[in-house]
């Protein structure tokens, strides 16, 4: 908003948590299977899933940015199915923010998930993130939601609408450092990723 430019108009929205759905004025985006070709590394599990494949998305968005610009904030709902793809848990892409240095705000609403974190120089950590569980996300950390459960993972998210996203650092990095992967137990643990490259600018 410029000074001289009416405010945005607020806005009241609903977390829908079991129909996944974030009621208000918002704008949905979503992500299919076949959009993901690349992101699991057992390329053949990952084409007998597309085969299969009914047309409902892995992932969907529903956010609200009501204003762009210096100090604008967009909040959302990030809804991811569960499921599997070899022995790798359903995840959405991943990034880093555009402009690094901008955090996010998750918070758990519904489901069992964790947030997948690698920062540019080499760190990495996996955290729970569950119903009433705030993830601070800072700037400098590639991030991506993993469902690791039977539900659907729901989570709020809020950050600063000028971050923007860069999928492709993922991408030239042959993938995060480390995989969420099913342990023996029906639970998750991680592995290193063996394609992984490190980050590139
Ligand atoms: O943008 P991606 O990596 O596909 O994943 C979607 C998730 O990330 C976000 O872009 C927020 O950073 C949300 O839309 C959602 O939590
Ligand atoms: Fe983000």
């Amino acid at each position: 908003m410029c000074a001289a430019a009416r405010p945005a108009e607020p806005a009241a929205l609903t977390v829908e948590a079991l129909a996944g759905a974030l009621a208000g004025p918002t704008e949905r985006y979503e992500k299919h299977l076949a959009d993901l070709r690349g992101l699991y590394r057992d390329a053949e599990a990952f084409e007998i899933a597309v085969a299969a494949d009914d047309g409902t998305p892995v992932y969907w968005v529903d956010s609200s940015t009501p204003d762009t610009g210096r100090g604008a904030l967009t909040i959302g709902l990030s809804v991811l199915r569960p499921g599997r793809v070899g022995d790798e848990w359903a995840m959405t892409r991943g990034h880093l923010h555009a402009q690094a240095e901008f955090a996010e705000l998750y918070f758990g609403i519904s489901g069992s998930g964790v947030m997948l974190l690698d920062s540019v120089d080499g760190e990495s950590r996996a955290l729970p993130i569950a119903p009433g569980v705030a993830v601070h996300v800072p700037g400098g950390w590639v991030h991506r939601s993993v469902n690791v459960g039977d539900e659907l993972l729901v989570t709020l998210f809020a950050y600063a609408t000028e971050a923007g996203q860069d999928y492709g650092i993922i991408e030239r990095a042959g993938g995060m450092s480390q995989l969420v992967v099913a342990d023996d137990t029906g639970g998750w643990t991680t592995r290193p990723n063996p394609d992984h490259g490190g980050y590139r600018a």
